[in-house]
């Protein structure tokens, strides 16, 4: 970021230019501002050829002329506060951005897709990134091209064949499939670790690429932050694109989704957003939540959804949460999403998070010590693109003091997000966690109602107070409204037993058995 001085040399040195220079002194200067902050893959791929910046001859807002209505859409959706804030750093104010589509500016030329990781004399065609160069249209990942989408179909021939939608219109371009302004070589499921908490998502998406939706369809993918929803998805996508050659594929984000949607009403291209998507041969949609409370977008989603499960077109989705326990998702969509397999992926174990630890340690080519591994393993435990930054760290530190990778390094390092992460379980985020579980108030958790709704969601609030925050019975009683240990002891004893037994829950549509309910709780508690 620009220092105060560095700004005011930049006016100083700019009021002493022509115009011209001026403006292109500013251009430059905004985006190396810009780099800073997006970092120099994005900015390449966005911000090359093409695409102008500049602050308007009134001064009053920011230009930004791009080639085509899909990058001013993508840059709005993805990059519109790095760009605000790279203008604020070099020019000293908030300016608004006006984008316009410059029709002569030069097209991009023809693209170059570069095989990753292939061995000798084995391609791999489907772990591809794509590299715009300057000239001709520019490819998007995501979608086959309308050759490749008529090349013969291997695997399924009838079903795929009979998939790829009468009379589509062919694989007009998707969003790319590496996910919203990146242009990350899409992650495979060979480099996804399978532990206990994952080994259920990773058969399933194994299993949707091999049979591409006959074994089930949809599968949804829920889970918290950072557990390898999004990387599971792009191995579906690759492994399809590889063991299904000329499927056209979608790959999008809901909210991409969403924008293509809109901007499609707002500029009456509705028959060919729908005649894209709902021709597509496959279909994988990552954070499906971001549809909540989208009314319009979410009945435009459901006619997408039908038109394809109706023809047997795999469809793959990602969501934060349970489909059931999205709010604001309207039940139509939500039964259809609970029509296939729904799968969570829960936080990793301690043996998984080493695994994941050794594998990212090997994919750089470094060599951490045992000791390191299980010291980030221990400490860093809620999410894996925590234990992802820790190890960077670690390497960071280790790489900028010229000193090998040791614990003191390590204990260095990660002092500050250890601090930040371990997380002890309070009665209080027990409480919070029941009650936006069940949609109950705290009070009615504490009071003394005895209605199914209030003792069920009380019991399971005990049992895992008891479990995880080590307070004593009489502290948990006293807690959840003034009662004594035995209720506690009662509650807990309960709980126990419908473990025991593989007990059905009584109370949510959604959740087969108390165990899940558990699970559920247990990972929004970090454990
Ligand atoms: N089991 C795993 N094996 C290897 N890497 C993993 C695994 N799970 C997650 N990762 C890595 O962790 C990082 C975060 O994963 P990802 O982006 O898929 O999370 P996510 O669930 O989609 O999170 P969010 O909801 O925040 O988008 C990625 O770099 C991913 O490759």
């Amino acid at each position: 970021m620009l220092g105060q001085a560095e700004k005011s040399r930049t006016r100083d040195r700019k009021s002493a230019l022509p115009e011209r220079a001026v403006s292109d002194a500013l251009e430059s200067e905004i985006r190396d501002a810009l780099i800073e902050r997006v970092g120099e893959t994005k900015f390449g791929l966005w911000f090359g050829e093409g695409v102008r910046l500049g602050v308007s001859g009134d001064g009053g807002s920011v230009d930004v002329q791009v080639p085509n209505a899909y990058f001013r859409d993508w840059i709005k959706g993805n990059f519109a506060r790095s760009l605000a804030e790279s203008v604020k750093a070099v020019t000293g104010r908030s300016l608004p951005l006006n984008f316009s589509i410059q029709d002569e500016a030069p097209p991009f030329r023809d693209v170059e897709i570069v095989p990753e990781r292939s061995e000798p004399g084995e391609p791999r065609p489907g772990n591809t990134v794509v590299v715009p160069i300057p000239g001709k249209p520019r490819p998007r990942v995501g979608s086959t091209s309308p050759s490749s989408s008529r090349l013969p179909v291997q695997g399924f021939p009838n079903r795929l064949a009979a998939i790829a939608a009468p009379g589509s219109a062919p694989a007009a371009p998707a969003a790319p499939a590496p996910g919203p302004g990146t242009a990350r070589v899409m992650r495979r499921l060979d480099d996804f670790v399978v532990g206990p908490s994952t080994q259920m998502a990773f058969a399933a998406a194994r299993e949707m690429v091999k049979t591409a939706g006959r074994a089930f369809n949809p599968l949804v993918i829920h889970g918290g932050v950072g557990l390898g929803k999004t990387h599971l998805l792009e191995a579906i996508t690759q492994g399809l694109r590889h063991a299904h050659p000329g499927l056209n594929i979608i790959h999008v984000t809901a909210e991409s989704f969403t924008n293509g949607f809109l901007e499609a009403m707002r500029t009456s291209s509705l028959a060919g957003f729908r005649s894209r998507h709902r021709g597509a041969s496959a279909l994988v949609v990552d954070d499906v939540h971001f549809l909540a409370a989208k009314r319009a977008t979410q009945d435009e989603f459901l006619h997408t959804f039908n038109a394809l499960i109706e023809r047997g077109v795999p469809i793959v989705l990602s969501s934060d949460q349970h489909p059931r326990k999205i709010a604001k998702l309207t039940d139509e969509l939500a039964t259809r999403f609970l029509g296939g397999m729904v799968i969570k992926l829960d936080a990793p174990d301690l043996e998984t998070r080493r695994a994941i630890l050794k594998s990212k340690a090997a994919s750089r080519g470094v060599n951490v010590p045992a000791a390191v591994i299980d010291y980030i393993a221990e400490h860093v435990r809620t999410s894996v693109r925590e234990l992802e930054g820790a190890l960077h760290c670690v390497l960071a530190q280790a790489s900028l003091t010229g000193k090998a990778v040791t614990m003191t390094i390590a204990h260095a390092a990660l002092r500050e997000t250890i601090r930040n992460t371990s997380q002890v379980v309070a009665l209080r985020d027990v409480e919070k966690a029941v009650c936006s579980f069940f949609q109950v108030e705290g009070d009615g958790l504490k009071s003394d109602s005895r209605v199914r709704t209030l003792a069920y969601p009380r019991m399971v609030a005990m049992y895992l107070a008891r479990k995880h925050t080590g307070v004593s019975y009489s502290e948990i009683g006293r807690f959840f409204g003034g009662r004594n240990h035995s209720t506690v002891m009662s509650a807990e004893k309960k709980v126990v037993g419908w473990l025991k037994d593989d007990a059905k829950n009584p109370l949510l549509p959604g959740f087969e058995n108390v165990v899940d309910i558990l699970a559920d709780l247990e990972s929004t508690l970090g454990k």
